[in-house]
């Protein structure tokens, strides 16, 4: 199994979420935002959390239009997995391959704390390790997480099941809850959360990892 990880200037998980793929089983490959090419055969894009290009502009927004950026696009729309944790999540906004977006958080702080998720789907590569409606823990650090998107986009999302995770307590005012959602195909999904800030019980839990377990399942799977 292949991953790729993109760093972009001010990407600050791109490591952690390296070696939470690599504990995964994933063979993972570093790729750098002015790259034109990803490498070969590969099976999953990671877009890192942290504050690409300081966060100017808007989160994500310069970032999406990094070179790189275009070949992730391709690869999401020729039905490949891509797997963006919070300014991750920003730039697949920014790009187009999800919908809504994501405005300062309600109460205009940056919040920083482990939160309560329900799994609200089952159905993808990244949550079939869980069961829908499962309770579980993981972090989230952001200042700009308030899931925002028009009452038909909240609607449809619902309906086709890809919200996959949404807030026990909401933290940041998101619309419905929401803290992650799926591409119509589910091989898409942008989260807040980090799960790979939850792999190891150093961590202080191990919830994120079944998100990374049941990746590489469906990927060996295919
Ligand atoms: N941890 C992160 O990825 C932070 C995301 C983003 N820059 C924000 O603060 O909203």
């Amino acid at each position: 199994m292949r991953a790729a990880v993109v760093t972009f200037p001010g990407s600050n998980c791109d490591r952690d979420l390296a070696v939470a793929f690599e504990a995964a089983g994933f063979e993972v490959h570093r790729v750098w935002h002015k790259d034109t090419a990803l490498p070969e055969r590969l099976d999953v894009i990671g877009l890192p959390g942290g504050f690409s290009f300081g966060d100017y502009l808007r989160c994500g927004a310069i970032a999406a239009n990094a070179p790189i950026c275009r070949e992730v696009k391709a690869f999401a729309e020729k039905g490949g997995h891509v797997l963006g944790i919070c300014n991750g999540f920003q730039i697949l906004l920014e790009t187009g391959l999800l919908p809504g977006a994501l405005m300062r958080n309600a109460s205009l702080h940056f919040v920083c704390k482990p939160v309560g998720l329900r799994v609200e789907t089952a159905d993808s590569a990244y949550t079939s390790k869980y069961t829908a409606g499962a309770e579980i823990t993981i972090p989230i650090a952001h200042h700009d997480g308030n899931y925002q998107a028009d009452a038909e986009t909240l609607a449809r999302l619902d309906g086709e099941g890809q919200v996959a995770f949404r807030y026990l307590d909401n933290p940041n005012g998101s619309a419905a809850d929401i803290a992650g959602v799926l591409s119509p195909n589910r091989r898409v999904l942008g989260m807040m959360p980090h799960p790979e800030r939850a792999v190891d019980p150093l961590h202080g839990g191990t919830d994120g990892a079944a998100l990374f377990a049941g990746l590489t399942e469906a990927l060996v799977a295919a």
